[in-house]
């Protein structure tokens, strides 16, 4: 049994003036295991926020639910943290102050001190060392998001939850947050779920890509399972002979499929409690390995 269920959720918004109401997604079914890192691709508006915010107990479904540990999702929790696109910081308290706020109210039997050492710990792994006394006011975009990956970590959630978390950062930025990522998730085996738009960064996340198709009624296309090895970085996964098999896979379901699904949504075989699972590359002529020598390649987000 996996660790976090989602069977058959639905998320139905009443319109905004009369009419008819709208259902976003319906018969979305998927699993997360303990320790893995899935990612969910799909357009704007295709409901992907939505799904997260109830996973997070922040909103409600229409129909169906989410199962976490044998129990279901009814309200927001300590154990699952959220990441947010905007860093969602206290502005009138330091960055120490930001990330004790939410250990307090996580162990409030602890006192002064060793709150302070547990939130220098988290702030060390981000390497916020020298800003614990400075103000969000003080520090740049990356760092604001640091904090509140800080935050998020410092209550050790058992599931990590991330809405495009370094989708309004600069590319450098981007890429050194997402290593410090992949090493902390790799270090802490800690399950995790983002959303991003992003092909590589979820070829480099992830251990699973959920595709979901364009809204509304969205449903899960596919999910994907990385075939690319653990332990791969920014630097040298385009040079896996699975990474160009992936690409290509995430790419074409974005420009193509995830529009078109519905046609396949009555085809004989689609399953809604078990969408097809797929592994780019495995059973393919191999792609080409980039060798050393050769010039390196643009990586591109995906389009929306
Ligand atoms: N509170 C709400 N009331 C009515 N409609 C809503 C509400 N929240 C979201 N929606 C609608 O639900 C749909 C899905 O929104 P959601 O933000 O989940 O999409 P998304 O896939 O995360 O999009 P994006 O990638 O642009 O962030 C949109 O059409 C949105 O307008």
């Amino acid at each position: 049994m996996a660790h976090i269920r989602i069977e058959g959720l639905r998320k139905t918004f009443p319109p905004p003036r009369g009419g008819d109401s709208v259902t976003v997604f319906d018969d979305i079914w998927f699993g997360i295991e303990k320790g893995e890192f899935v990612c969910l691709i799909g357009h704007s508006g295709c409901g992907k926020t939505t799904l997260l915010n109830i996973l997070a107990g922040l909103d409600d479904s229409s129909g169906g639910g989410i199962i976490v540990g044998g129990k279901e999702i009814t309200g927001p929790s300590l154990d699952r943290a959220v990441i947010f696109q905007h860093h969602a910081l206290l502005p009138w308290l330091s960055v120490m102050g930001n990330i004790a706020f939410a250990v307090r109210s996580r162990y409030p039997g602890w006192d002064k001190a060793k709150v302070r050492a547990h939130c220098q710990k988290y702030i060390d792994l981000v390497h916020l060392t020298g800003s614990e006394l400075k103000k969000p006011s003080q520090l740049s975009g990356g760092m604001k998001q640091r904090v509140g990956i800080a935050r998020a970590l410092a209550i050790e959630p058992d599931i990590l939850l991330m809405d495009e978390p370094f989708s309004a950062l600069d590319a450098l930025t981007r890429g050194s947050l997402q290593d410090e990522l992949v090493a902390i998730c790799g270090a802490t085996q800690q399950t995790s779920f983002m959303i991003t738009h992003d092909i590589d960064e979820a070829i480099l996340l992830a251990d699973k890509i959920v595709l979901m198709s364009n809204g509304p009624q969205a449903r899960v296309c596919e999910i994907v399972e990385n075939t690319l090895p653990k332990g791969r970085t920014r630097q040298d996964m385009h040079r896996h002979p699975h990474y160009y098999p992936m690409r290509n896979h995430l790419l074409e379901f974005l420009v193509n499929r995830a529009n078109s699904f519905k046609a396949e949504l009555s085809a004989p075989g689609y399953d809604p409690k078990h969408p097809p699972i797929t592994k780019p590359g495995v059973g393919q002529p191999p792609a080409r390995p980039i060798s050393a020598g050769e010039a390196p390649l643009e990586v591109k987000s995906a389009g929306r």
